[in-house]
């Protein structure tokens, strides 16, 4: 099924793959994998020196989950990205305990003059002017949502009728795509929304946000390497018989992909190496009030159920998918990259994404489609409501660097996926950012 290891060319960025990177790749294997390279030495590296973050965890004011899961990694682009508004430099001084002994597994830097530190400043000047009114408006949005899609599934069993069971489903897959601002963030309620979809915050907080946001599209970019089994999105070397039959396998993916998540997640549970906790019970919020306020049979309410999970995740996966991250022109590892050891991490960010212009530019629809993307992954912590006001800030510095954010059509980004999925060849340039224009609604 997987790719064997021998058809895996070494990463374009000299990065060293997790060990366990040609199997099925759960989360907690990532982490256990990231801990034998990272060179933390059990505790957390960030740069090249190591602190131990022991009695920080309760007290950072993200929460804690996040210096519980990055224990024993180097955190270095995890702290650089998630503290735009302070500096916690100086907090984090007081915790150094010795320099590490091997050289970074990546090649991502962050030089003061460079174009992330630069971009980074200039946001945090405006971050303070900015009207709190488009976060009201967000959270406005996503409480909706949830009520609807409640309130649809609901309908949905009593008249037993699957229009409303279609339409419930692409209410979940809203609602979950939205709840994907929340979890970025520190630790809130509605973040929880995105359990109903039987995915989990956990879950994504490591294979999402440690992984994909920090290392996108690289050989560590496990919602690149979790797919792999079935989805190849990296330029390798395949029979044309496996790597069109993806276009066909493709659908399958995105209609089971919730299911599958909660599965693995219980296989794992029981075999004793994943986590399962409170929160793994919420999606069954919605059987229930279902089955309560529906009056139909358990089996009737469970089919109905299923059904609009299935909607929902085909819708998720297939919006997700199609986003932003692939397209032959999007740097994949294996391409050749603009630097493989001083590689600024914004640019890295800019070379692995393209937005799309029929989204940007509308509050509901960046929240429900993955939008605006460059900036979120730029600055993951701030509410998408807050970004479109970045934009000017975004163009001054892109002007200063000379650098370009390519935006495409929404049909660009799905044909360009499909395409990204049976490219083999590697590219032999580096990315050309000015090939796209540059245009956004006002
Ligand atoms: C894996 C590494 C880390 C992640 C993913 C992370 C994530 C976060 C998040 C999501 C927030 C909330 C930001 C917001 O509401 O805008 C936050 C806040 C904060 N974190 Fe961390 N953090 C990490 C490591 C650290 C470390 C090592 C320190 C200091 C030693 C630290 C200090 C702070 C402080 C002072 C705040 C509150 C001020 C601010 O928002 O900038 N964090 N962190």
């Amino acid at each position: 099924m997987a790719p064997n290891a021998d058809s895996m060319p070494p990463s374009t960025l000299k990065m060293k793959p997790p060990a366990r990177r040609q199997k099925l790749h759960t989360v907690d294997m990532w982490l256990e994998d990231k801990r034998e390279i990272d060179g933390a030495e059990g505790l957390w590296r960030v740069g090249d020196k190591l602190y131990d973050l022991t009695d920080f965890i309760k007290r950072h004011p993200g929460g804690p989950e996040w210096l519980e899961l990055s224990k024993g990694l180097d955190i270095t682009e995890a702290f650089e990205v998630h503290h735009v508004r302070s500096n916690p430099e100086e907090i984090l001084k007081k915790y150094y305990v010795r320099d590490a002994r091997i050289p970074r597994n990546a090649p991502f830097t962050f030089k003061e003059d460079g174009f992330y530190k630069t971009l980074k400043r200039e946001v945090a000047k405006v971050l303070p002017t900015l009207p709190k009114q488009s976060i009201r408006t967000t959270n406005f949005f996503i409480d909706s949502f949830f009520c609807i899609f409640i309130f649809l599934s609901i309908l949905a069993v009593t008249y037993w009728n699957f229009i409303l069971g279609i339409l419930a489903g692409n209410f979940l897959a809203i609602l979950a795509i939205a709840a994907h601002n929340y979890f970025h963030q520190k630790d809130n309620y509605r973040m929880y929304y995105f359990n109903l979809s039987l995915m989990q915050v956990r879950e994504w907080r490591i294979s999402h946000i440690l992984s994909h946001h920090l290392h996108t599209n690289t050989i560590d970019d496990l919602e690149i390497s979790a797919w792999q089994p079935f989805l190849q999105y990296l330029p390798i070397k395949e029979k044309p018989l496996r790597r069109y039959g993806q276009w066909l396998a493709a659908p399958i993916i995105w209609v089971t992909g919730f299911h599958r998540s909660y599965i693995t997640r219980v296989l794992e549970y029981i075999s004793g190496r994943g986590y399962m906790g409170k929160g793994d019970l919420i999606p069954f919020i919605v059987p229930l009030a279902m089955y309560i306020f529906g009056g139909q049979a358990l089996v009737s309410t469970l089919i109905m159920w299923t059904f609009i999970v299935c909607v929902g995740s085909t819708h998720f996966f297939f919006v997700g998918l199609h986003a932003a991250h692939h397209h032959p022109d999007i740097f994949h590892d294996g391409d050749t990259p603009r630097s493989e050891s001083d590689y600024d991490w914004g640019l890295s960010q800019m070379d692995a994404v393209m937005d799309r212009k029929e989204i940007t530019g509308s509050h509901f629809l960046v929240l429900t489609n993955f939008g605006d993307h460059a900036l979120h992954h730029l600055f993951p912590t701030l509410d998408h409501g807050t970004l479109e006001l970045l934009y000017p800030t975004f163009e001054k510095v892109m002007t200063q660097f000379d650098t370009n954010l390519r935006m495409v059509s929404q049909l660009d980004t799905i044909y360009g996926g499909f395409q990204q999925l049976v490219r083999v060849q590697p590219s032999t340039c580096a990315p050309d950012l000015k090939k796209y224009k540059y245009e956004r609604k006002l």
